[in-house]
């Protein structure tokens, strides 16, 4: 066996620990945080660089960006990709994936959710506990789905998204990039790149950027 790095030391990183803890894959664990004083997390060592001189390479093949940013969770996936690491997806052993899912590197799939059959997931996505992702669906890279959020089939959602606990989205919708959908919101309409949405039904509060 070998061991797992994870970046990021914050509330996300707990979780896709305890996930990747359960898979039993790996037999030691590293954290990387550059915005921590401390030399250990949950009990590992923490180094805040992998240039750190404590740090042997050849006991870590794979690693796990843990970090809730959309943006910079992608950017560092493909910084360590280059550097040669291997980017696996951590899965719960609740979670369901099933055989016609395709799940692109560094997603991680956590407690009780389910991808279904046909459903597309892009690089470095976070699954979060009990969102489920029907048929056909279409999730770009670094997209969030945060806890218990609800996609019916044919969904697409595009780059960096980030959809808010307890949502729900009807079957065929397509969500933009860079958008944010508020906790609890429905969305029954195609959204547009770079807008918030909330409420029931779903209604543009915000554009940026
Ligand atoms: C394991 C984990 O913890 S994963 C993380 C899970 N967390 C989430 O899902 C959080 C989701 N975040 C939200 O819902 C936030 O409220 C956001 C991102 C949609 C909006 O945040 P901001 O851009 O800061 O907007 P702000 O708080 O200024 O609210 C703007 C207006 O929208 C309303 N609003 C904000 N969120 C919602 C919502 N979810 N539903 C309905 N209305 C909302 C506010 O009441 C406010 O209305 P007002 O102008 O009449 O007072």
């Amino acid at each position: 066996m070998s061991g797992l790095i994870i970046v990021g030391a914050g509330g996300h990183s707990k979780v896709v620990y305890d996930a990747a803890r359960e898979m039993g894959l790996w037999d030691r664990y590293l954290f990387v945080d550059g915005g921590l004083a401390q030399d250990s997390f949950l009990g590992w060592p923490l180094v805040k660089s992998l240039n750190d001189s404590n740090v042997v390479r050849e006991d870590y093949k794979d690693l796990v960006v843990a970090i809730g940013s959309n943006q910079v969770r992608h950017k560092l996936l493909m910084q360590y990709a280059e550097q040669g690491f291997n980017l696996p997806v951590i899965k719960h052993p609740t979670a369901y994936i099933s055989r016609g899912a395709v799940v692109q590197p560094g997603t991680v799939v956590l407690a009780q959710a389910a991808v279904n059959y046909s459903a597309q997931i892009g690089l470095g996505c976070i699954v979060n506990t009990s969102a489920s992702i029907d048929h056909d669906c279409q999730l770009g890279c670094g997209v969030h789905l945060s806890p218990g959020v609800r996609l019916a089939g044919g969904v697409k959602i595009g780059n960096f998204s980030w959809v808010g606990i307890g949502s729900s989205v009807i079957q065929h919708v397509a969500i933009g990039e860079n958008v944010i959908i508020g906790a609890q919101t429905a969305v029954i309409r195609d959204i547009e790149d770079n807008v918030t949405v909330v409420g029931v039904p779903g209604r543009i509060i915000k554009r940026h950027g």
